[in-house]
């Protein structure tokens, strides 16, 4: 396979979009010593606006700490993040005070969880009026602002059901227009879709995809999901904490992830099949049918 060094790979996007996060050198070490784990190794990258960016990669490759670390979540360990708000004012992440990153958080990112992270005591409306409050829109208008979010994922007709009165599907649009209240420039995705059926993930990669073209929003999404690149711009591979290019990775066809070719591998029908692990060679070995026809 070809590896590039930490840069992700410039790949053309068709957009020429004003650069709403800029990351440089981006670094993030847990630890010390013998425990000392790299999540994150000096990763430059450029989000654009209106532009939906999925990164993949194996378990372990650092996804979900680069995620935190844009959303100021985390902390860095070295590096710097730059966003461009709505207002066009640059921050710079890395070195704001801690004391300030509550209002960073409430005025420039949305954040999106594989599991939704909705309170049940409260319906869909009160869930979104919360965070409504949280970034500064108060009383009727948080209520105001909430009904027509949930318009906005289709779903004014469940305003009134709490969490656990619906679906998967719903509980998430739900947390997208959650994500919303605040109309950040910025919405950030962790396997969004990884609870969802086929159907269902496909309808919320559709509504991603709408939200960063209607609302020039960047949408960053870390993902297993395969069916999530049918609506993303660029597809980046992060492995060991850094950003390879694609070329020359192949698709599992169990788990549909993107695996180098050197790994556990079966010939199949005059071909040769690669997989992630052992697991998902087993997996396929015992059906093989199950996986090659009909796949995605
Ligand atoms: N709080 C932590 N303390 C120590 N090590 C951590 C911590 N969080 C993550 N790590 C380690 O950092 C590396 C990257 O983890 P991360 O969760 O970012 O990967 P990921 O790609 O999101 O994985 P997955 O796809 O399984 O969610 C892993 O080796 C993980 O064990």
């Amino acid at each position: 396979m070809t590896t590039a060094d930490h840069t992700a790979p410039e790949q053309p996007t068709g957009r020429d979009r004003p650069v709403t996060v800029a990351v440089r050198g981006l670094t993030k070490t847990y630890g010390h010593g013998a425990a000392e784990v790299a999540a994150v190794r000096e990763v430059d990258l450029d989000v654009h606006a209106g532009e939906v960016l999925l990164v993949m990669g194996p378990s372990g490759s650092g996804k979900t700490t680069l995620l935190l670390m844009l959303g100021a979540l985390l902390r860095p360990t070295a590096g710097s993040i730059v966003v461009t708000g709505r207002d066009r004012r640059r921050v710079e992440i890395a070195t704001t005070l801690e004391r300030e990153l509550p209002a960073l958080r409430a005025n420039t990112f949305g954040f999106i969880f594989q599991d939704y992270a909705l309170l049940d005591a409260l319906t869909a409306t009160e869930n979104i009026a919360v965070a409504a409050n949280i970034a500064g829109i108060k009383g009727t208008a948080a209520n105001r602002r909430a009904r027509a979010l949930l318009d906005r994922v289709g779903l004014a007709h469940r305003a009134a059901a709490r969490p656990s009165q619906m679906s998967g599907g719903e509980q998430q649009r739900v947390s997208v227009a959650r994500a919303l209240a605040n109309d950040p420039p910025v919405l950030l995705a962790d396997e969004p879709t990884a609870n969802l059926d086929a159907s269902r993930g496909r309808d919320l990669s559709r509504l991603l995809r709408q939200l960063a073209d209607e609302d020039d929003r960047s949408i960053v999404i870390v993902s297993h999901d395969n069916r999530l690149r049918e609506v993303a711009d660029r597809v980046l591979w992060l492995e060991d904490g850094r950003f390879k290019t694609l070329a020359g990775l192949v698709v599992d066809p169990v788990c549909r992830m993107q695996v180098e070719p050197t790994g556990p591998h079966v010939d199949w029908e005059g071909r040769t099949l690669w997989f992630c692990s052992e697991g998902c060679r087993t997996e396929f070995t015992a059906d093989p049918q199950r996986f090659v026809a009909g796949g995605d």
